[in-house]
């Protein structure tokens, strides 16, 4: 990309969009281009018109979205469809109005079928009955990626679509119902530890499997398509390798230097029984990641506790009185 191009990151202040931010300005981009959801609620098409209007954006990183966990997902679906789909068709329909030269547009790899064969293909996008806990938010997106196909087609409108794995890292959200798995599980067995509790419990049988990029990886990968992917055809990005979640948790037990035992709640629910992407179109691109999980956990840990822990908040100084 450019370094004096000028770049909408839409969701800078995300898991995604902050890790996006800091690579460009890392790589000494000079002209990037921020809006809080205060200044420039992306669900306002008039606001997002007058926007794309004024700002001459040549290069739009679209990380902003409605993103939640499993439960988030299944509980507030009305949400997720709503305000994906309003936030999606404003900003590629406000973008290409305005010019805007190229648009990298994120899925998911919830999309896909829920037992699709694995590793899954980009092919199989649409192929079989989806995971009913997040089908509107899934619904939506795949709404956002045939638009972005439909105004390629119609108005040759340069729009990438990639499908991320799970993402984590610094910028994470921890809370514990609306988070997803392993910074919700980073939280809970940390908050055991500090309390001193016996037992972690956990989600659903543990017997899922997630793939798990590191999202300074889901950055660099993001900057490498914008400069070397320009297909209508979707794109997987992951590592390539997943990981039950019963292992996952001992991992982050392991990390959080939690000794208690675990038990699991059964009524929460596991699903997709597994997920993991076949990542050949985009490693034929030549990129790799660099983080391994248990690196990326201890990463992830340590931002957690200098930015996230529930103990670091000040309590009030008349309530500590
Ligand atoms: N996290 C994951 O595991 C995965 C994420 N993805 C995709 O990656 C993208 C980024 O996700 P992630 O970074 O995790 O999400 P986050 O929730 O961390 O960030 C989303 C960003 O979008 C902003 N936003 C939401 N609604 C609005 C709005 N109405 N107007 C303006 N800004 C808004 C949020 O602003 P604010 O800070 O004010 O809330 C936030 O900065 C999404 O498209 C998601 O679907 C795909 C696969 C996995
Ligand atoms: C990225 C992807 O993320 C979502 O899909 P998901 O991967 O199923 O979501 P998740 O990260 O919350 O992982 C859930 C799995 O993990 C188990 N689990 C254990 N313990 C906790 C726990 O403490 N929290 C959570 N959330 N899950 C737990 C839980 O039982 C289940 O098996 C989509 O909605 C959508 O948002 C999307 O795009």
């Amino acid at each position: 990309m450019d370094r004096n191009s000028r770049i909408f990151v839409a969701g800078h202040r995300g898991l995604v969009g902050s890790a996006i931010l800091r690579r460009l300005t890392e790589a000494g981009h000079t002209d990037l281009v921020i809006r809080d959801r205060s200044q420039l609620d992306l669900t306002d098409q008039a606001a997002v018109r007058a926007f794309f209007d004024r700002e001459g954006i040549e290069q739009v990183i679209l990380a902003a979205a409605k993103v939640g966990g499993i439960l988030a997902n299944d509980r507030f679906g009305g949400d997720f469809i709503r305000d994906n789909l309003l936030i999606q068709n404003n900003v590629i329909d406000a973008a290409w109005r305005a010019g805007v030269k190229k648009l990298l547009f994120l899925g998911s790899s919830c999309l896909y079928p829920k037992h699709a064969e694995q590793p899954i293909k980009e092919e199989a996008l649409l192929t079989g009955e989806m995971e009913p806990s997040n089908k509107p938010y899934a619904v939506a997106k795949i709404a956002g990626i045939t638009m972005c196909q439909a105004y390629r087609r119609q108005y040759g409108f340069n729009a990438i679509c990639a499908m991320p794995s799970n993402l984590y890292g610094p910028g994470d959200h921890f809370e514990p119902e609306t988070s997803h798995a392993l910074p919700g599980m980073i939280r809970r067995f940390h908050d055991a530890k500090v309390a001193g509790d016996p037992t972690v419990t956990l989600w659903g049988t543990g017997t899922p499997r997630r793939e798990f990029l590191y999202v300074d990886d889901m950055a660099d990968a993001c900057i490498h398509l914008m400069d070397h992917y320009d297909s209508g055809e979707i794109i997987n990005v992951g590592p390539g390798e997943d990981i039950a979640i019963a292992d996952l948790a001992a991992l982050i037990r392991d990390t959080v230097g939690y000794t208690g035992t675990l038990t699991h709640d059964l009524s929460k629910p596991d699903g997709h029984p597994r997920k993991l992407m076949d990542v050949s179109r985009l490693f034929a691109t030549g990129w790799r990641p660099k983080v391994s999980l248990e690196e990326g956990l201890r990463r992830t840990y340590d931002w957690f506790l200098e930015n996230a822990a529930p103990e670091r908040r000040q309590v009030p100084k008349q309530a500590a009185e």
